[in-house]
């Protein structure tokens, strides 16, 4: 199983479509379709979960229900799911990151990051919009520094991943991490 989780609008159904070809159903409303959508692909479920995090127009409580559901989703497969696709917005998130941390909060974004960390789901990065990144290893190593982690992108390679969804940019090198990471879940597995 290979699950797509981030906030709304950051790019989750349109980078399914450009790994997959396959044309995920919309929810009709953020917040109004909570279950998660599926897909098959190369004979695997493929998960294109509900946008998390703040959704105009959504009541907070709904907002909560939502991410309830998918730490609840995860847990119960997190044996099967072979790598976790974690798509963010490179242009806003880390203005959103920031923002979050100003108000003392974790950001949404980076406890979802630690959360499957903890989980020991393999999981990539998509730092999705790159059309619009202005100084992609700045964002990325300030990402980094965001999630947690020490080091630089150079360290990283395999977990953050810049690509433009959108305009089909550098989807192969997501496709490639992508398909190492369910290989090295079904070594293990043997
Ligand atoms: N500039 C730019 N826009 C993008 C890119 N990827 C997606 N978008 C746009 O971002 C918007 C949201 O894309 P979706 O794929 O629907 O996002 P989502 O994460 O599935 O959103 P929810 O289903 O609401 O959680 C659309 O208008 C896309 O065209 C990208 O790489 N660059
Ligand atoms: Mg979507």
């Amino acid at each position: 199983m290979i699950i797509f989780v981030g906030r709304s609008n950051v790019g989750k159904s349109t980078l399914i479509y450009r790994l997959t070809g396959k044309k995920v159903k919309r929810g009709k409303k953020p917040g109004v379709t909570r279950k998660p959508i599926e897909i098959i692909w190369r004979n695997k479920r493929v998960i294109d979960m509900p946008g998390f995090g703040f959704m105009s127009g959504i009541p907070k409580h709904v907002q909560e229900r939502i991410k309830t559901d998918i730490v609840r989703f995860i847990e119960e497969h997190a044996g099967e799911i072979e790598v976790a696709v974690l798509v963010i917005d490179g242009k806003s998130a880390l203005e959103i990151i920031e923002r979050w941390e100003r108000r003392g909060e974790i950001p949404i974004d980076v406890e979802f990051f630690q959360f499957l960390q903890e989980l020991n789901i393999p999981t990539v990065v998509a730092v999705n919009k790159l059309d619009k990144i202005k100084n992609v290893s700045l964002t990325i190593n300030k990402l980094i520094e965001k999630f947690g982690l020490s080091g630089t992108w150079e360290d990283y390679k395999e977990l953050f991943v810049p690509v433009s969804a959108k305009f089909g940019t550098n989807i192969e090198e997501l496709r490639k991490v992508i398909d190492k990471k369910i290989r090295e879940f079904q070594e293990r597995r043997e």
